[in-house]
């Protein structure tokens, strides 16, 4: 099974974003999940927000981040996982779609995952982003009915980003139960990796999906851990292992 961390990109600053992915490319995650922080976020839970907030605070642009981006993945010294923007489709309109599908290309992403992608929007958007030679991934949620949920599968790419319960991110203690069954229906619609977020975050969790997802995602747990690099008795270094050491926990994991 796959796991994919998601972090804040420049929480608090980008010098930090770089040096988690490396952290977490050093452990062996199957890929990162980048997330655009966002004023408006869209179905993030309060970690998820405070951690975009600090980010802009801490004046986040994307053109910064598209940069240092590159500037990791021309360093022969690490090899980076794939990585998938989490962006809400105002950042990319505002900057331009052509121009940030290429740059996101350029900075070495391999995919998108744009959450509030409005339906009119999607089958030009998708045709951008094959273009820009990005992945679309799409999500779906047990709320989705079958139709949509059919063409929803139909345009994705890269894998489906299956929302395990309807509401925010953030942890939880258990799975719902539905969830086995809302993943074999999925799984009779499409051929694509099947990836289970929202609520994640221990090894048990991982135990119940396996046999019936491809991947787990893992953000608010990961997350929340960020607030740390504001705390003066620990140091940047000490943060990071941490982080690290909870990524090598769920990376065994995968291996059950
Ligand atoms: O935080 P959780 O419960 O572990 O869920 C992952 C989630 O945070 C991440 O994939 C995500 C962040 N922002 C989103 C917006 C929509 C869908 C998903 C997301």
């Amino acid at each position: 099974m796959a796991f994919m961390p998601f972090i804040t990109a420049g929480d608090p600053d980008l010098e930090t974003t770089v040096a988690v992915l490396k952290e977490l490319a050093q452990r062996g995650v199957d890929l990162i999940e980048v997330g655009f922080p966002y004023s408006d976020p869209i179905a993030d839970g309060p970690v998820i927000q405070e951690s975009y907030t600090r980010a802009l605070n801490n004046g986040f642009h994307v053109h910064d981040l598209f940069e240092a981006l590159k500037a990791l993945s021309e360093d022969s010294s690490v090899t980076l996982p794939p990585l998938v923007g989490m962006v809400s489709y105002a950042i990319i309109f505002r900057y331009g779609a052509e121009k940030f599908l290429q740059e996101a290309e350029a900075a070495g992403f391999s995919g998108l995952i744009v959450p509030d992608l409005p339906g009119d929007e999607a089958p030009e958007f998708a045709e951008k982003t094959k273009t820009a030679n990005l992945d679309l991934v799409q999500l779906v949620s047990p709320l989705t009915p079958e139709d949509r949920t059919k063409r929803i599968v139909q345009a994705a790419s890269g894998f489906i980003y299956c929302i395990s319960v309807a509401g925010t991110t953030g942890v939880r203690d258990e799975l719902p139960e539905e969830l086995t069954a809302h993943l074999k229906s999925l799984r009779n619609l499409t051929d694509l990796p099947l990836a289970v977020g929202f609520g994640i975050s221990q090894p048990k969790h991982v135990d119940t999906l396996r046999g019936k997802a491809d991947g787990f995602i893992i953000g608010s747990a990961i997350v929340k851990q960020f607030a740390a690099f504001s705390d003066p008795s620990q140091t940047v270094k000490d943060v990071i292992t941490a982080i690290g050491d909870y990524a090598a926990e769920m990376v065994a994991a995968t291996k059950g």
